[in-house]
């Protein structure tokens, strides 16, 4: 892109030096910086962005955006600005010709559920045979295959190019998982929302927003984000059953489709809901009249996910006979209350329960499996260096449980024992064992297992490793519970 049109982008800069013709590529990581690109120095958490700047000129940046004027060697421009993380929102939508205007763009933030509704949407238009792309937890899915992605809701860069690569690759729509951080931080910046939903909100990310008030505004933005262009067929997907809903609406003018359980003013509703055989049933009423759903998703939480994809897709046209006939195919959303196949005499969940609501809700969905007499055994983990304040609470939701193993997740830097200390500080019984080494803790969750009960494994879900330090290692629990089981029962 000729340089001048691209830095027409920011009104409010002065240039230290002459201007490029062309660049050809944008980068906020010196270490990945192509020759004729522009670098945007960006202040982070850890390091400082403007101190790795005469790397990104020795890797062929010959723009720098920059806070203040720095002291670099070599052919570089200068583009000074106030504040370099709007800059590289404003960059990268023109650098990437806002890609996000030509795709059906769907966002979904709430404190759980995030990756299951995105996970449904995805799911569901592939089965119609429409091409989406997906981003989150998980990573970016385009066409299937999955690129890995360092946050839920990427920096301004990467969100920008992933939008550009789906449109490229001939994708219709993009199913994006928003986090507060993302909201809060600008990473979606120019990124132009058709549909916004909203999950739930609970107890979450409190050592960076401050306080549950904060954290509810920050995901307020991507409604007041939607603008005020009516002419466009912009959908918001609200839970009547969660008060912030209510707050959610005054934000924004454009139509709103409740959905919910307990509300029986919602829209979208379900009721007689039933687990049997690993399924769920529900009846939906809706707008165009009831309808009978069956799901291979368990639990009442994957309803209310599955109830705001529904009011989604209703929302943007599609008939509910279609959807509803596709929702029976539908195979449950990776490491969400997913059971483990095995021949093992007890039954196995993996979760990604790690927050206290997502905890209950999973002792929830597994209930109905529960045999008289019989234990649920709930091995529970947290990260280290993250919020702090959920440890007891989620413990506490654990105690409904027989048998508790308190662990870890992603310890990073923080001692074992402080994690589970922390944790072991909302039992509510003396039943639960704390060890820190998570593979131990699968062992020992294992190990108290009998006939007929069941295990659920939280906090995990999808993921293949744990984060130690500044290490990824390895780890499944699936694959350590299935070893010890068969050892245990010699199979
Ligand atoms: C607190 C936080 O959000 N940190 C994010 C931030 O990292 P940081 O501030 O430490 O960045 P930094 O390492 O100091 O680097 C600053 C700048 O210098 C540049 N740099 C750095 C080193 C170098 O050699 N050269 C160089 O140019 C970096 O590319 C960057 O532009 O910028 C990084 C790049 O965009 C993010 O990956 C990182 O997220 C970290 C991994 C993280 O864990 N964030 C969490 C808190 C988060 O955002 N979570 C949410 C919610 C998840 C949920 O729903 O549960 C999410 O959306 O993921
Ligand atoms: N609608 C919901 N309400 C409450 N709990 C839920 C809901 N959906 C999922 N959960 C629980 O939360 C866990 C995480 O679900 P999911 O990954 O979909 O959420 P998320 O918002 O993407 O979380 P994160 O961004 O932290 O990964 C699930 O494993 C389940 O235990």
């Amino acid at each position: 892109m000729y340089a001048e049109e691209l830095l027409s982008a920011l009104p409010l800069k002065r240039v230290i030096g002459p201007m490029p013709t062309l660049i050809k590529d944008i980068a906020i990581d010196s270490r990945i910086v192509e020759e004729k690109s522009l670098f945007v120095c960006i202040k982070g958490d850890t390091v400082d962005g403007h101190e790795y700047a005469q790397q990104a000129v020795n890797n062929g940046a010959i723009v720098i955006v920059t806070e203040r004027e720095l002291v670099l060697e070599g052919d570089v421009t200068q583009v000074i600005v106030q504040d370099t993380n709007r800059a590289i929102g404003l960059l990268a939508a023109k650098f990437f010709d806002y890609p996000s205007n030509e795709l059906t763009m769907v966002g979904v933030t709430g404190t759980n559920g995030k990756t299951s509704v995105t996970g449904i949407i995805h799911n569901l238009l592939q089965s119609m045979g429409e091409r989406s792309a997906l981003t989150g937890t998980i990573g970016f899915n385009l066409n299937g295959i999955l690129y890995e992605t360092a946050n839920t809701t990427s920096d301004a860069l990467s969100t920008q190019q992933m939008i550009f690569r789906a449109k490229m690759e001939g994708c219709r729509a993009m199913i994006m998982e928003v986090s507060s951080h993302g909201l809060a931080l600008g990473r979606l910046a120019g990124v132009e929302y058709d549909v916004a939903i909203f999950t739930n909100l609970t107890h979450d990310h409190l050592d960076f927003h401050g306080t549950m008030e904060e954290y509810g505004n920050a995901k307020g933005l991507l409604f007041s984000q939607l603008g005020q262009d009516l002419s466009k067929n912009k959908v918001v997907v609200l839970n009547a059953d969660d008060a912030w809903s209510k707050k959610y609406a005054m934000l924004t003018q454009f139509p709103i489709y409740t959905y919910g359980i307990k509300d029986e003013t919602a829209a979208f509703r379900a009721t007689g809901i039933r687990y049997e055989d690993g399924m769920t049933y529900f009846t939906l009423h809706s707008p165009e009249g009831n309808y009978d759903v069956s799901m291979h998703l368990l639990g009442e939480f994957n309803v209310y996910n599955m109830l705001a994809a529904i009011a989604a897709f209703y929302g943007r046209g599609y008939a509910l006979e279609l959807i509803v006939e596709h929702i029976a195919e539908l195979l449950p959303v990776k490491g969400r209350m997913e059971k483990v196949q095995s021949d093992l005499p007890f039954d196995i969940f993996i979760d990604y329960a790690h927050t206290p609501d997502a905890i209950e809700k999973a002792i929830d969905a597994a209930m109905p499996y529960k045999r008289p007499g019989k234990k649920m055994i709930f091995l529970v983990g947290t990260g280290g260096g993250r919020d702090k304040t959920k440890r007891p609470a989620m413990a506490e939701k654990a105690s409904r449980c027989e048998y508790v193993v308190l662990t870890t997740d992603d310890p990073r830097y923080e001692e074992f024992d402080s994690i589970t200390g922390d944790l072991a500080k909302g039992m509510t019984h003396e039943n639960f064992a704390c060890i820190g080494d998570r593979a131990e803790a699968v062992r020992h969750a294992v190990s108290v297992a009998e006939e007929g009960d069941i295990i659920i494994f939280a906090g995990k879900g999808h993921e293949d490793y744990q984060i130690i330090e500044n290490t990824k290692y390895p780890h499944s629990d699936t694959d350590i519970a299935l070893e010890e089981g068969r050892k245990k029962f010699n199979l």
